[in-house]
């Protein structure tokens, strides 16, 4: 059985005196039944974050990471220095970073082999764009970057997949529950085809998406999907416990 997992995705946003927000979230879901809380801060207050959260039930995260160990790469950080840090994960491939830093899949792929390599959970994220979607191209393009940006050798262990559609980023748009059933159903087949089904059923499949607490329990009920990958509405603990409530309670 996949245990569910609730993920934050800060973005870039948070400072010193955001870290009382983590603070309270442990305080409300001390022993979160079945689900893991991972909260992804900005690099800045990782380790801070990590010494605040310390013991509890909630871990941190980064929210990207080089695929080199180490060397001239100014600005980056390594897989290693996040776990040093204090993070149990990092996230690959947002379509942020995408967009932003024209990550392609090989990109992802070299740095989720080096996040699994120094012993974090890659939390790889994929997605089309309206356009794609509006082309009928959905399950096509999702299709290309799984197979693009996970490594070999993955597990439940070492991998979460994120289905986070562009279009519903930060939009407070949706997609129906058929179509987020349908992408994960193909994600889990896709998976199964690659790792065999052992491996594949234990690998957890987020969906991200203006997911809110209005919409989380809905969303937590349809087939693969094993929780959430959450921007905004991670960003408080008032928002963001009532969505852990939510898949506690799937
Ligand atoms: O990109 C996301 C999480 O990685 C989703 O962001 P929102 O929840 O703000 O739409």
């Amino acid at each position: 059985m996949r245990r569910k997992l609730a993920a934050g995705n800060w973005k870039m946003n948070g400072t010193g005196a955001e870290l009382a927000e983590l603070a309270a979230l442990a305080q409300s879901h001390p022993a979160p039944e079945g689900t893991d809380i991972l909260i992804c801060p900005p690099a800045t207050l990782l380790s801070r974050a990590a010494d605040t959260t310390r013991g509890g039930p909630v871990q941190v995260g980064g929210q990207d990471c080089h695929a080199a160990a180490s060397g001239a790469h100014t600005g980056d950080l390594s897989a290693a220095m996040l776990l040093d840090a204090g993070a149990s994960a990092v996230i690959l491939g947002h379509s942020e970073r995408r967009a932003d830093h024209g990550e392609t899949d090989a990109i992802v792929l070299a740095k989720a082999e080096a996040a699994i390599a120094a012993g974090l959970l890659a939390v790889v994220c994929l997605g089309e764009t309206l356009e794609e979607r509006e082309a009928g191209k959905t399950l096509s393009v999702v299709g290309t970057q799984l197979a693009g940006s996970v490594p070999e050798g993955a597990s439940g262990a070492t991998l979460v997949v994120a289905y986070e559609p562009v279009w519903a980023i930060g939009t407070g748009k949706v997609p129906t529950l058929e179509q987020i059933g349908e992408v994960h159903d193909f994600l889990r087949a896709e998976l199964t085809n690659r790792f065999g089904a052992e491996t594949a059923e234990g690998i957890r499949l987020l969906y991200g998406g203006s997911v809110k607490p209005g919409n989380a329990a809905e969303i937590f009920a349809v087939s693969n999907v094993d929780g959430a990958l959450v921007g905004g509405a991670s960003l408080t603990a008032a928002d963001f416990s009532p969505i852990i409530s939510a898949l506690e309670n799937a």
